[in-house]
Parts: structure tokens; sequence; C-alpha cells
């Protein structure tokens, strides 16, 4: 049983190589909330209104999402819930939740989180952390075109994107629930350039191996679902 969960800023690229690794692994996709979240436009068009309650709605699916990827087999999940606590103190430090709903959902999320420890598997096998510059960022983010997240929709949004990227260096350092490694979402068009995607794939079995993870004769071909 082997699960990897993916991290990194808004259109880092996370659910696009979740896909590709569920598929090249052969393993089971988890995707976070988005489409069919009715929170997140609200969220957008007033932050201040909604950012506890979109949090709550966050911390709810993933915990769902994890509970049943750490108790399945073989899975991938888009963005962990370890990413959860850095969205909200974000949002906490720029005036967007009161001290009472800072008390509230801490306190929520340890409870959760003690929660995890009485799971058959209490950590994901594997973090990869996709790494991006604002650039790169803002131009994924138009590229899959959600309305409310452009800058032509709200211009303070140049400012969150930019303290979002701030607050994601010394989160993924200090992260130590399993082993990581960082791809370079700049360099590695995944989407688009067939031999990047190679490249990426190839980090991380090379790195699933050196954890053994995955038996060092294993390759595509041979299409045996990972242990
Ligand atoms: N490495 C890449 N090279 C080129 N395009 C990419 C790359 N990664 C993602 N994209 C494109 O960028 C957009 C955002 O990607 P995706 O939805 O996978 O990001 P995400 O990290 O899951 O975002 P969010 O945090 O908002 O859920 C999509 O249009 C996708 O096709
Ligand atoms: N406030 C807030 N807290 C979260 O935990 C969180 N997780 C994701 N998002 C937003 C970013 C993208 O717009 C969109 C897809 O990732 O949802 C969040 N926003």
């Amino acid at each position: 049983m082997t699960v990897i969960v993916l991290s990194g800023p808004i259109g880092a690229g996370k659910s696009s190589l979740t896909s590709i690794l569920a598929k090249y692994l052969g393993t089971k996709p988890f995707y976070e909330s988005v489409d069919n979240n009715p929170v997140l436009p609200l969220f957008y068009a007033d932050p201040k209104k909604y950012a506890f309650l979109l949090q709550v709605f966050f911390l709810n699916t993933r915990f769902r999402s994890i509970k049943d990827a750490l108790t399945d087999d073989n899975n991938v999940l888009d963005r962990s819930i370890y990413e959860d606590a850095l969205f909200f103190q974000m949002n906490a430090d720029i005036g967007r939740a009161t001290k009472e709903e800072v008390a509230t959902y801490y306190e929520l999320l340890n409870n959760m989180m003690s929660e995890l420890k009485h799971m058959p598997k209490k950590n994901p096998d594997l973090l990869v952390h996709i790494k991006v510059s604002y650039d790169t960022m803002i131009k994924r983010i138009q590229k899959r075109g959600r309305p409310y997240e452009q800058l032509s929709y709200d211009a303070t949004l140049e400012d969150y994107y930019k303290r979002l990227l701030r607050y994601y260096k010394p989160w993924y350092e200090k992260y130590d629930y399993s082993p990581k490694m960082e791809i370079d979402g700049d360099k590695l068009d995944f989407m688009t350039d067939k031999q990047a995607r190679e490249v990426v794939l190839d980090q991380i079995v090379a790195k699933l191996k050196e954890m053994g993870k995955l038996p060092e004769s294993w390759n595509k071909s041979t299409n045996i679902q990972i242990d």
C-alpha cells in the first residue's frame, strides 16, 4: 500500500500530475473539491466573510479523502491535508478571520489530525511538491481560466498569490510527515512536453525505488501495482 500526496501553490499542476502519476503507476487518484465546491466562488467574491467557511469545507473534504486514501490501496492525492493550516493561517494573518474562528479552526484541525493516528497508515509515503515561480503560477491560472482566480477579477489577488508563495517555502522546508521531493514546475512543462513528463516520472520512480516502495526491476511495461 503506497500513498503519494502532491503539494504546491494554486495552479502549480498538482491535479494534472496526479492524473498522470495515477495512470502511470496504476493507482487511484483523489482530487480536491473545486468545481463542486459551492463556497469557493463566494470566498473569492468576499474573502473576509467566507474564509472560515471555505476552510471548514476544505478541511472536511480533505479529511474524508485522506481517511479513504490511508485505509485503501495505492493512491495519489492532489493536495495534502498538511497544507490546510498554511492557507488558513495566511488568510487569518491578513485579517480574514476573527480570533474565535482561528481558535475554533485549530481545535478542529488538531482533533482531526489526532484521528489519523488511528488509521492503518498514519502518514503518506511520499510528498511530491511542485515548486513554481509567481510568473508560472499566473500563467497556469490564466490557462485553466477559473474566472474568480484571475487578476482581472480582483487586483488584490496579486498580493494574495505572492504571499502564498512566501508561505510555501518554510512550509515545505519544515514538512516532515514523510519523505519528500521537489519537482521544478517552472522548467518541467509536463503537460505539453513529453520529454519533461518522462523526466518528472523518472524522478518520482527513482525516489520510490530508493525508498523501497517499488522494486528495482520495476518499469512501466511491467505494469504492476506498487506495494
Ligand atoms: N508543468 C506544467 N506545464 C504546463 N502546463 C501545466 C503544467 N502543470 C499544469 N499545467 C496547466 O496549468 C493549469 C493548472 O494546472 P492544475 O489544475 O493541475 O493545477 P493545480 O495545482 O491542481 O491547481 P489548484 O491548486 O488550483 O487546484 C492547467 O491548465 C494545466 O493544464
Ligand atoms: N482559502 C483557501 N483555503 C484552502 O485550504 C484552499 N485550498 C484550495 N484553495 C483554493 C485555491 C484555488 O483557488 C482552488 C483550488 O486549489 O481552491 C484554498 N483556499
